[in-house]
C-alpha cells in the first residue's frame, strides 16, 4: 500500500516544476468550466472509443479504460502490445492542440485519448518512453471530467509526486522524466463520474 503522506506537495502556480531527473508544468485552470464541460460532452459523444485488450499469458485481458488514437501521422503507434491506427483530427482536438502548443514548445502530431468510466478504471505504472517518441519526449496531458490522482514515482529512489488533475487542467511532462519516473492513475472507490484524458505526443 502506498502511503498518501509520502507524496510531495505540489505548488499550484503556473511554473515548470523541476524534480530529480525531470520537469513538469501543471496549469489547473487551463480551460474554464464552461469550455471544459463542453469538451467533455463532445469527447464522450463523438470520439470513437474502443475497448482494447492486452494478451497476457495467452488470455485477452481488457484494459481498465476505453482508448482512442487520433493524429496526422499514418504511422501506427504501438503500446502495451497493441497497435493503434490514428483517426483523423477532429475540430475540437485541433483547437486544443493549437492552445497547448505555445506552452509545450513543440508541434504535436498525435493524441492518445483515455476514458475512465468511473473510479474502477485506471492506468497502472508505466513510462511513455517508447522509442518512436524520441529521446526526451514532451507529453501534454489535458484533463476533463472527474478529478483523479496522477502519481509519479522515481524508478531509482522511489520518490513520489502526486497531482490531482482537475477538470480543464493541462499537465506537460518534459526533460528526462520518462526515463526516470513511472506514472499511474490508480483506481479509487471515491469517484463515480467519468474522466477523459488526452495525451498529445510527437511521433517521430
Ligand atoms: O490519464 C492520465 O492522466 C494518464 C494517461 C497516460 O499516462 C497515458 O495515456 O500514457
Ligand atoms: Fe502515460
Amino acid at each position: 500500500m502506498e502511503q498518501l503522506d509520502m507524496f510531495a506537495e505540489v505548488p499550484d502556480y503556473n511554473q515548470p516544476v523541476k524534480i530529480n531527473n525531470g520537469e513538469y508544468l501543471y496549469i489547473p485552470d487551463f480551460y474554464d468550466k464552461i469550455e471544459a464541460d463542453s469538451y467533455l460532452n463532445t469527447f464522450i459523444e463523438n470520439i470513437k472509443w474502443k475497448q482494447e485488450s492486452m494478451n497476457m499469458y495467452g488470455k485477452q485481458i481488457p484494459f481498465p479504460r476505453l482508448t482512442s488514437w487520433y493524429g496526422d501521422s499514418d504511422k501506427p503507434y504501438s503500446f502495451s502490445g497493441i497497435t493503434l491506427q490514428p483517426h483523423p483530427w477532429s475540430k475540437e482536438l485541433l483547437e486544443i492542440k493549437k492552445d497547448i502548443e505555445p506552452k509545450s514548445g513543440v508541434q504535436f502530431n498525435s493524441v492518445l485519448l483515455n476514458r475512465y468510466r468511473n473510479g474502477n478504471d485506471s492506468i497502472s505504472w508505466h513510462t511513455d518512453a517508447e522509442k518512436e517518441l524520441g529521446e526526451n519526449p514532451i507529453i501534454a496531458s489535458v484533463n476533463f471530467g472527474a478529478e483523479r490522482k496522477f502519481q509519479l514515482k522515481h524508478i531509482e529512489t522511489n520518490e513520489k509526486v502526486e497531482i490531482v488533475l482537475k477538470h480543464g487542467s493541462l499537465l506537460i511532462m518534459m526533460g528526462e522524466l520518462q526515463h526516470y519516473w513511472k506514472h499511474q492513475v490508480p483506481k479509487t472507490k471515491k469517484v463515480q463520474a467519468e474522466r477523459v484524458n488526452l495525451t498529445f505526443r510527437v511521433i517521430l
